[in-house]
């Protein structure tokens, strides 16, 4: 698992690392690893460092310094640099004087903003020092009119400016960055929102405040995380043992909800699948391994269920909500299940305390749900399971999923290719298949994200699929995150 740790945090680490080793050594080792990635960013994209032009943003604060100090690394490995001063009278006094030393080019903004442009448009690459940790809004004026003239490879100094260190929200101008360096750890907003859109790449640079930055307040699963987790039949193992999944989805009017749903839970595990609903005939064609049936009445024992996809907010759908509710045992409810929840309180009285159940909204259900997710999506998440007592899967581009506990994972895309219709569907297919092997809800709802996504990104390999493409994939990727675990093991 990798940690994402809050401003909040990170400042207290900071603190105590300075009580041993001075600001300006930490400056240094930050500074000198986004010179290095700049380096090699220029050797990329032009073929060499030296005789190359670069553009340093610089802002108010210690961001600032750090890009000034960057700018002193390469100016000793032959870059003709300039730095843009956004802030002349607030600027890193040591880092500028040991940038003017190095023979650095400095331009004042308002005073030479069109030498300022043209440094900028003409760069080979531009580092982003405007604003960091301290970062609130979007980018002011002069700072956005600069980012818009950057044509090169953008490198943000810890993070991308205009974004959100703690939400990732993005309320405005923001740099857009390919690659953000930042330090110790990752920060909410390089995997969150707009925020993970514009950091780009994000490369963490240790720089001495590991030990000091404790338990993450997010986690982020690797691939082989996923792997290790992902549920395997061993020589003992039948159908039976592996944990059977049911499905409650699809209506008349929508049949491929229960078919994507279904598929989802066919191919995540091994084992056995029930479907119990009015898209059993569909299912049945599709899925012949399938055991189909038309009334959840008659369904047979499952270890978890799924329910919501396709199914209605009418009668129909309520009443095979509260039966599944009270069959007690793990239930990943989606879509019209947190419609039918979100309209009638007294669907709760169903539940089985204690019993697990995962919602799986995406914002406007989650609205429903608990009020408007707000710019703060972790908080509104993690609010939302405590409240619930509810693991609380907040779907989007990054992918919230928040225990009852506090407990809160990510999963940043790669793409937005899965954002198509039926997608949804296919995840609480796959959700319920880990639910009932036994995976505990939390990582099985963060599992199945992951799982979902890359098999989204494999699917689409670069042009528009369809949910069922993106099910066909499932076990590709299924085998991609168990060859990592392999690998790692
Ligand atoms: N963590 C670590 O261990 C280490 C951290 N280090 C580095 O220090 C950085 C944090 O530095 P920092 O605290 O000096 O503030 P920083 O982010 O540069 O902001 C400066 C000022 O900008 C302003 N401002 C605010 N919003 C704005 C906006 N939207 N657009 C424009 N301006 C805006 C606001 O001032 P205002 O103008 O509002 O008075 C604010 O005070 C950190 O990100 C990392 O790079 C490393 O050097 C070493 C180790
Ligand atoms: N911009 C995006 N980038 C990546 N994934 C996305 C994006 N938007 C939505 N998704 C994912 O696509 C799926 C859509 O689910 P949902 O909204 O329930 O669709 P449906 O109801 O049509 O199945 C979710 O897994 C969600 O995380
Ligand atoms: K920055």
């Amino acid at each position: 698992m990798k940690g994402v740790w809050t401003v909040e945090r990170v400042r207290a680490a900071e603190r105590r690392v300075f009580e041993r080793t001075p600001e300006a050594t930490l400056m240094r080792r930050a500074a000198f690893a986004v010179g290095v990635r700049s380096a090699e960013l220029l050797t990329e994209h032009t073929g060499a460092v030296s005789g190359r032009r670069v553009a340093l943003l610089v802002g108010a604060g210690n961001n600032g310094g750090d890009a000034l100090w960057a700018g002193v690394f390469l100016l000793h490995r032959g870059v003709a640099v300039t730095a843009a001063l956004l802030a002349p009278e607030r600027t890193h006094a040591e880092g500028l004087v040991a940038f003017r030393r190095a023979g650095g080019r400095i331009v004042r903004v308002p005073e030479d903003t069109e030498a300022a442009h043209v440094a900028v448009s003409t760069a080979d690459l531009v580092i982003d020092g405007i604003v960091g940790l301290s970062g609130r809004g979007p980018l002011r004026p002069p700072a956005a009119e600069l980012v818009n003239l950057v044509t090169g490879p953008l490198v943000a100094v810890d993070v991308p400016s205009g974004v959100d260190p703690d939400t990732g929200a993005v309320a405005g101008p923001a740099v857009n960055a390919d690659v953000t360096v930042t330090f110790g750890g990752r920060k909410p907003g390089h995997v969150l929102a707009d925020g993970a859109v514009c950091s780009g790449a994000v490369h963490v640079v240790d720089i001495g405040l590991g030990d000091e930055l404790g338990e993450p307040d997010l986690v982020l699963l690797d691939a082989a995380d996923m792997g290790a987790l992902w549920p395997v039949p061993g020589p003992e193992d039948d159908k039976y043992t592996q944990g059977v999944v049911g499905v409650a989805a699809g209506s008349e009017t929508y049949p491929g909800a229960a078919v994507l749903a279904t598929g989802a839970a066919v191919l995540a595990t091994s084992g056995m699948v029930r479907y119990a609903g009015p898209a059993a005939d569909a299912v049945r064609t599709r899925w012949p391994e399938v055991i189909a049936t038309g009334s959840i009445n008659d369904a047979g024992r499952v270890q978890a269920w799924v329910v919501g996809p396709g199914l209605g907010t009418g009668a129909a759908g309520r009443e095979v909500l509260a039966t599944v509710l009270e069959k007690g045992v793990p239930v990943c409810a989606d879509a019209d299940a947190i419609n039918l929840l979100a309209a009638e309180t007294a669907l709760w009285d169903a539940r089985e305390p204690d019993t697990p159940l995962v919602l799986t909204p995406h914002d406007r259900e989650f609205a429903r749900l608990a009020g408007d997710v707000g710019d703060d999506r972790v908080a509104a998440a993690r609010r939302a399971a405590e409240r619930t007592n509810c693991v609380v899967l907040l779907k989007g581009h990054s992918t919230v999923v928040a225990a009852p506990d506090g407990r809160v994972l990510v999963n940043r895309a790669r793409g937005a290719w899965p954002a198509t219709a039926g997608s949804g569907d296919v995840l609480s297919g796959l959700i319920g298949a880990l639910l009932a092997s036994g995976v505990e809800p939390w990582l099985a709802a963060g599992c199945a994200a992951g799982v979902h996504e890359l098999a989204g990104d494999v699917a689409a390999d670069g042009a528009p699929i369809g949910a069922s493409a993106l099910l066909a994939a499932v076990p590709d990727a299924v085998r991609m995150v168990r060859a990592a675990a392999a690998a790692s093991a």
